[in-house]
C-alpha cells in the first residue's frame, strides 16, 4: 500500500438525503451512522442544523453515540446557520458559500468581495464556537480559477483547516478536475476535499483524479445517493482507491454489501443489479467464454475479488452459455455429460432463455437432458 492516506468524508446523511423524495427517520440515520462507523469510515457529514430542532436533535443523538468517526455538519456561511450548528456536538462545520459568478450574480446577488469578507468573518466565528471549519465552495467548477485560489488563500488566512471543492452540477471531467485541484493544492496549504456529482456518470472518476491532483479528503455516499444523479459512491471510490491506486482509507470493504442494503431500504432507492461493487449481478457470469475461462482459472476474468466483499462468483446458464458451463452444471447435479450431450442440452437452454428470460431450474435442466438424450437414442429400426 502507498503510505499516503485519503480520508473519506461520507455524506449519505446530508447530500445522500437530499435525493428528491428521500427522508430518513431518526432511527435510520442512527443505524446508518453506526454501520458506517463499524466499517471504519473516518468522517461523516450528518445533517443541516438550520433545518430545525428535529434535525438538530438527530445530529445530537448521532454525536451522543460516541462513534470513532468525526462528525461534520453543513451550513450556509451566515450567522443563522452557524448559530444553529452550535451545540450539535459536531467536530467540524462546513460553511458553504457560492463561488461562481453565476451563483453570485443570479442566486445570492452578491459580489466576489462579499465572498472574501464572509470567509474572513465566519471562519473565525466558527473557530470561536469550537468547531474546525471547512469552507464549502459551491459551484467551484464554474468559478474563475484565479478567484477560487483567492478564496482558498482567504480561508487559510482566516484559520480554516479545509476547503471543499464542490462540482455542484457534475460538470467536470477527469482532466479538468485534475487541473483545478492541482491549482488549489499548489497555491494553498489547506486540506482539499473533493465533492463530485454524477450527472455525466463521472463522479467516481473525477474523485479519483482529484486525489491524484492532491485532494486529501473526498465526499462519498452509499450507493451513490445524492442530488439528481447522486455523488461518488463510497463502494466504488474506496475499492478503486485501494485497488487501483494502492491508497489506504482504513475502511473495511466487506461491510459494503450490508451498508448498501441498509441504505437502499432506508432510502427506498433500490440498487441496480449492475451497480458496481454492490449490485446483485456484478459477480454473476453467463457468457460461455467467460465461464470457461473462470473455470480454468479465476484470474482470467476476475477484476475485483468478490471474496474481499464477502461475496462469490455465481455462474448461471443462459442464451450465451457454452458447453463447458453446461457440463459443469450437470456435474454439480451428479451427471457426467459428454460434450455432444452438452451441445444438445445447450440448444434447449437457449430456447428456454429467450422464452423465459431466466436461467433454467435444476428440474428443467434434468428435463432438457432427458428429452435430448431420448431424442438422441437410435430409433428401433425394422430389424431392431
Ligand atoms: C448544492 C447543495 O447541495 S447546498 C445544500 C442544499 N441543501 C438544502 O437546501 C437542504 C436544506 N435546506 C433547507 O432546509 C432550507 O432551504 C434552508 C433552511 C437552508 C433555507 O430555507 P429558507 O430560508 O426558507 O430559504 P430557501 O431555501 O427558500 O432559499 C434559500 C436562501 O438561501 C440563500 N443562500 C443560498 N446559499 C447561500 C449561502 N451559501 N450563503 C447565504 N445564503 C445562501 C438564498 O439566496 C436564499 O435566500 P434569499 O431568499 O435571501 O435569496
Ligand atoms: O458547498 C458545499 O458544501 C457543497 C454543497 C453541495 O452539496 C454541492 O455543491 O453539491
Amino acid at each position: 500500500m502507498n503510505a499516503r492516506k485519503v480520508t473519506i468524508n461520507d455524506t449519505t446523511l446530508r447530500d445522500g438525503e437530499q435525493t428528491a423524495g428521500v427522508a430518513f427517520t431518526a432511527e435510520e440515520k442512527l443505524s446508518i451512522a453506526h454501520a458506517l462507523a463499524r466499517a471504519g469510515v473516518p468522517e461523516m457529514e450528518v445533517g443541516i442544523p438550520v433545518m430545525g430542532a428535529e434535525e438538530q436533535e438527530v445530529i445530537r443523538a448521532i454525536a451522543g453515540l460516541g462513534l470513532p468517526s468525526r462528525l461534520m455538519v453543513w451550513g450556509r456561511m451566515c450567522e443563522q446557520d452557524l448559530a444553529a450548528a452550535e451545540g450539535c456536538g459536531a467536530d467540524l462545520v462546513n460553511l458553504s458559500i457560492p463561488v461562481s459568478d453565476i451563483h453570485l450574480r443570479h442566486k445570492v446577488h452578491r459580489t466576489r468581495e462579499w465572498v472574501l469578507a464572509s470567509i474572513d468573518r465566519f471562519v473565525k466565528q466558527g473557530l470561536d464556537n469550537g468547531m474546525e471549519v471547512c469552507v464549502g465552495c459551491e459551484d467551484a467548477s464554474r468559478a474563475d480559477a484565479d478567484f477560487l485560489l483567492q478564496v482558498a488563500q482567504a480561508a487559510q488566512r482566516a484559520g480554516a483547516r479545509r476547503i471543499r471543492f464542490a462540482d455542484t452540477l457534475g460538470l467536470l471531467e477527469p482532466m479538468s478536475t485534475f487541473e483545478r485541484i492541482r491549482k488549489l493544492a499548489e497555491g494553498s496549504d489547506l486540506e482539499i476535499e473533493m465533492h463530485a456529482h454524477n450527472d455525466f456518470g463521472l463522479a467516481t472518476a473525477n474523485t479519483l483524479m482529484a486525489v491524484q491532483a492532491g485532494a486529501s479528503h473526498v465526499n462519498t455516499t452509499v450507493n451513490g445517493l445524492g442530488e439528481r444523479a447522486g455523488n461518488a459512491a463510497i463502494e466504488e471510490t474506496v475499492m478503486a482507491l485501494h485497488q487501483l491506486y494502492g491508497l489506504d482509507t482504513g475502511i473495511a470493504v466487506d461491510h459494503f454489501p450490508e451498508i448498501s442494503g441498509l441504505v437502499a431500504s432506508a432510502s427506498g432507492r433500490p440498487v441496480a443489479a449492475n451497480k458496481s461493487i454492490v449490485g446483485e449481478a456484478v459477480f454473476t457470469h453467463e457468457a460461455g467464454i467467460h465461464v470457461d475461462g473462470l473455470l480454468k482459472n479465476v484470474i482470467n476474468y476476475q477484476g475485483v475479488d468478490p471474496k474481499e466483499l464477502g461475496r462469490e462468483h455465481r455462474l448461471v446458464l443462459g442464451k450465451h452459455s457454452g458447453t463447458h458451463a453446461v457440463m459443469r452444471s450437470f456435474s454439480l447435479l451428479g451427471i457426467d455429460l459428454s460434450e455432444v450431450d452438452a451441445g444438445r442440452v445447450l440448444k434447449r437452454i437457449r430456447i428456454h432463455a429467450s422464452r423465459t428470460k431466466r436461467p433454467p431450474s435444476e428440474t428443467e435442466l434434468k428435463l432438457f437432458y432427458a428429452e435430448t438424450s431420448l431424442s438422441a437414442q437410435p430409433r428401433p429400426g425394422l430389424f431392431g
